[in-house]
């Protein structure tokens, strides 16, 4: 038995057995052939069989991501079938007598760093990944390597890996994976985001633990606690399967809220809304009774494609989103593109610090053709709904009013051409920047609204890198300094009439919830999967007694351990339900 601490990233306990998803290892020495004509049968069946795989995985993530998102495996069919690339193979292995495995890797390398080279072509720059991935998987067919592949998992399991993408993520199928864990990655990186909203238990950031489990060890996630356990003994297994009944009981207990206002025990309302990356994630919102979305991360749009989408592409999408919610309100944030997220086709500078550098509305408004594109799609959905735009990363007014500017040139265009924009868009800002955060009473008089970005606020004002696991001990959410800007924040836009929201991963915190709640924050946008124990949690707090609990927190604690506890001693029977 061999236990592993990390970062729990969603909740949950699962118990199963171990998928490696790790890069196999496909070196091997150059070598040459006796009978070409063995060889290019060898390489014939491994096309094959490559192609019947990516066919496979095809229909698979067909069910699950959009047309378009699967259409990354026509081009890898495409160029596993190209005579072209097939004739090349077999020059190699007729003309310089090379085995089949060394043909393909000399060939695919040859390709590889041509494509690599055209710089001023990025779209045959991203060819290059995809020529590798095709023909690493006929490699590993030759060699008799097996590849993990997450669309053909069809047995219970849980997933360990290095570190799971979006594509990765959106491969898993919720019916087979019942946890993940990885290597790398902290509460807030968007492989933990998007299993809370897969609602899949996981845990990030263990440093090892693709390293210390072989395929098909039993494994336990917990990710309550952060905890991985490899090969359980029986009793170890038999107290987390008594956890994970006490866990289900709880989430069956919650459901019975998906309909109930959120409102304190004084009767005191907020509004609980949902994180969302795509219009996929609406089921889980409406599940979970989301009263709308107070986060609609677009850069996802963006990070699914192959190119930039479309005016008509976007539009399509935030219709959807808007005419989904109906009544209820769409906060949507237009790209945040840079620090971890980047586009295959979008060139961004090499850079030092991207945290720190040309990110989220920065490239906007350098590129602004990019966000007006944006813009037009979101005023010409806005009469499906009730739309709200928010910018992020703004760290100055000049920004926001640079940024609103190009809204209202977008509208009056598409008034001028008679195309339909509802006229009661509110336009707001996230605060994740602390220069912002601490100007809050400029910006309040023109703004509609703030959204506070805890992920990224935090890693600013701590200078702690939210992706790295050897600071994430100072990434401290209850650090009264963070606190105390959260707080300033809400009462600038409350003597402007003005409302607040929290979209960062803090506003579903349990031990943050009773603060925020005193601090009258108006709006928690969560993973859809916590607003049911928000709203559990909230339903048993009195509001007047959390504005005592505030004031304590912010006038006598000095640390961020001193608040926990503050609000563990005061309402921690609560909290624990
Ligand atoms: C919600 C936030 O944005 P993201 O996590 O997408 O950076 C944030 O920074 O809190
Ligand atoms: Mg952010």
């Amino acid at each position: 038995m061999n236990k592993l601490n990390g970062i729990a990233a969603s909740d949950g306990i699962a118990i199963s057995k171990a998928f490696l998803l790790v890069e196999p290892d496909l070196s091997f020495e150059l070598g040459k052939n006796s009978d070409p004509e063995a060889e290019v049968t060898r390489l014939e069946d491994a096309i094959s069989v490559s192609s019947t795989e990516i066919e496979q995985i095809k229909a698979k993530a067909a069910e699950s991501l959009s047309e378009e998102e699967a259409a990354v495996f026509d081009a890898h069919l495409s160029i596993l079938l190209d005579p072209e690339m097939k004739n090349a193979f077999v020059d190699k292995i007729k003309e310089q007598s090379y085995d089949a495995q060394s043909a393909v890797r000399e060939t695919a390398d040859m390709f590889i760093t041509m494509f690599k080279n055209m710089e001023d072509n990025p779209y045959m720059q991203e060819r290059a990944a995809d020529i590798k991935d095709v023909t690493d998987r006929v490699i590993a067919h030759l060699l008799g390597v097996q590849m993990p592949d997450l669309s053909t998992v069809d047995e219970e399991v849980v997933v360990l890996g290095y570190d799971l993408t979006p594509s990765d993520t959106a491969q898993l199928d919720k019916r087979y994976v019942k946890g993940f864990a990885t290597d790398i990655g902290g509460r807030t990186s968007h492989s933990a985001i998007m299993s809370r909203s897969l609602e899949i238990p996981a845990v990030v950031g263990t440093k090892d633990v693709s390293k210390s489990a072989e395929a098909g060890d039993l494994v336990i996630i917990d990710g309550l606690e952060g905890d991985v356990i490899i090969n359980p003994d029986e009793e170890t297994v038999k107290a987390y399967e008594e956890k994970q009944a006490d866990f289900l009981a709880k989430k069956a207990e919650w459901a019975q809220l998906v309909n109930a206002e959120s409102k304190t025990a004084d009767g005191e309302t907020f509004e609980l809304v949902a994180n969302i990356g795509t219009p996929k994630d609406l089921e889980g919102a409406n599940d979970n009774g989301a009263e709308g979305i107070g986060l609609y991360r677009t850069e996802f749009l963006y990070m699914d494609s192959d190119q930039m989408p479309t005016e008509e592409e976007q539009f399509e999408a935030y219709k959807t989103v808007l005419e989904d919610m109906g009544e209820r309100p769409v906060v949507v944030r237009t790209m945040d593109i840079g620090g971890d997220k980047n586009l295959p086709y979008l060139p961004l500078p090499e850079e030092m610090n991207p945290f720190l550098g040309y990110r989220a509305i920065r490239i906007g408004l350098h590129q602004p053709e990019l966000l007006r594109t944006q813009l037009r799609a979101l005023l010409r959905a806005s009469v499906y709904g009730k739309l709200r735009i928010m910018f992020p990363m703004i760290s100055n007014l000049a920004e926001f009013r640079q940024a609103k500017a190009l809204v209202e040139e977008e509208k009056a265009k598409l008034v001028d051409d008679g195309v339909p924009v509802a006229d009661d868009i509110q336009i707001g800002i996230m605060i994740e920047i602390p220069a912002a955060a601490v100007l809050a009473d400029q910006f309040a008089k023109e703004v509609d609204f703030f959204s506070i970005g805890t992920n990224d606020l935090i890693q600013y004002t701590m200078a702690a890198d939210r992706m790295n696991e050897h600071v994430s001990y100072l990434y401290q959410p209850y650090n009264p300094s963070v606190l105390r800007l959260i707080k300033s924040v809400i009462d600038a836009s409350h003597k402007e009439g003005k409302w607040t929201g929290m979209c960062g991963e803090v506003a579903g915190d349990q031990t943050a919830v009773p603060l925020l709640v005193g601090m009258g924050l108006d709006e928690f946008s969560m993973s859809a999967s916590s607003i049911l124990k928000t709203r559990s949690l909230m339903s048993k707090l009195n509001k007047s007694e959390m504005e005592s609990l505030v004031n304590k927190a912010l006038t006598e604690c000095t640390t961020s351990d001193e608040v926990a506890n503050l609000v563990h001693d005061t309402v921690g029977d609560i909290i624990e339900g």
